[in-house]
């Protein structure tokens, strides 16, 4: 087993993934993500961005394949190692806000850090700056039942933030947002992740949202496929792109 080069944060070599009903999710995806880098995983509609995304996080245990988190390997670790490295290491947004019920916005965004044992009033603090630049600072002790869905959101992306993880691992995270906000809402995720040195690997079917990352790995059918732009081309058709399975 040989372990990545130094400078990837993430690296995944012949991904295999079944889901437990058999259904195929992924046949045998490589991907190498640098220490900063801001990665879209592109693709159609269950092409197995989300699957991707789950397998590289260490969410579902990978059987086939290698994922290495650094000098870890993540495809040899149990359950609870994998549990203990993505609650320090990793952040996650889910295409739907998943807040707790009983607590507020601030509250919600300062659980994971008091977690980590930083203490209630520290915690509060870098709470409510991340709801301030996340544009819901006003709505900071409301519950999430009296916030509307795209709040809820930007509270949950707040969240992901606050920690400061290494990988913040962002599935469609701009779905429940108006189409005017979400550009402002991933500028705002992207250049907080680019100030605090956070790697993001981000699953989208929108190329506006995957023009932010600094690059983009797309799938098909479980696989990744370089996407090939060629120059003009003369025809009526205008530019072609060609799609090569790697
Ligand atoms: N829990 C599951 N059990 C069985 N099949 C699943 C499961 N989750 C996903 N799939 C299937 O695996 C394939 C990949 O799904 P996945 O959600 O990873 O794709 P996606 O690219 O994220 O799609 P979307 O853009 O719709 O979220 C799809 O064919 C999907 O139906």
């Amino acid at each position: 087993m040989e372990a990545p080069p130094d400078n990837d944060v993430l690296w995944a070599r012949s991904l295999h993934f079944r889901h437990p009903d058999g259904s195929p999710g992924l046949a045998g995806v490589a991907l190498a993500v640098r220490d900063g880098e801001i990665v879209a995983v592109t693709g159609p509609r269950g092409s197995g961005k989300t699957t991707l995304l789950r397998c590289l996080s260490g969410l579902v245990p990978v059987r086939h394949g290698e994922v290495w988190f650094n000098s870890t390997p993540l495809h040899t670790l149990g359950p609870m190692r994998r549990e203990q490295l993505r609650r320090e290491r990793f952040s996650w947004i889910d295409p739907a806000p998943a807040l707790v019920p009983e607590l507020n916005a601030w509250e919600n965004v300062a659980l994971p850090l008091m977690l980590r044992g930083v203490g209630r009033r520290r915690a509060k603090v870098a709470a409510l700056e991340w709801l301030v630049r996340l544009d819901v600072g006003d709505k900071c002790r409301n519950r999430p039942h009296a916030l509307q869905q795209a709040e809820r959101q930007r509270v949950s992306i707040a969240r992901a933030l606050a920690t400061a993880p290494t990988i913040l691992f962002a599935d469609e995270p701009t779905a429940p947002l108006h189409r005017g906000d979400r550009t402002q809402v991933l500028r705002t995720l992207t250049s907080a992740a680019r100030s605090h040195g956070i790697t993001v690997v981000l699953a989208t079917h929108d190329p506006e949202t995957a023009a932010q990352a600094d690059r983009s790995v797309h799938l098909l059918d479980g696989r990744s496929v370089r996407t090939l732009h060629l120059p003009d081309v003369p025809d009526t058709e205008g530019r072609v792109a060609w799609s090569l399975s790697v």
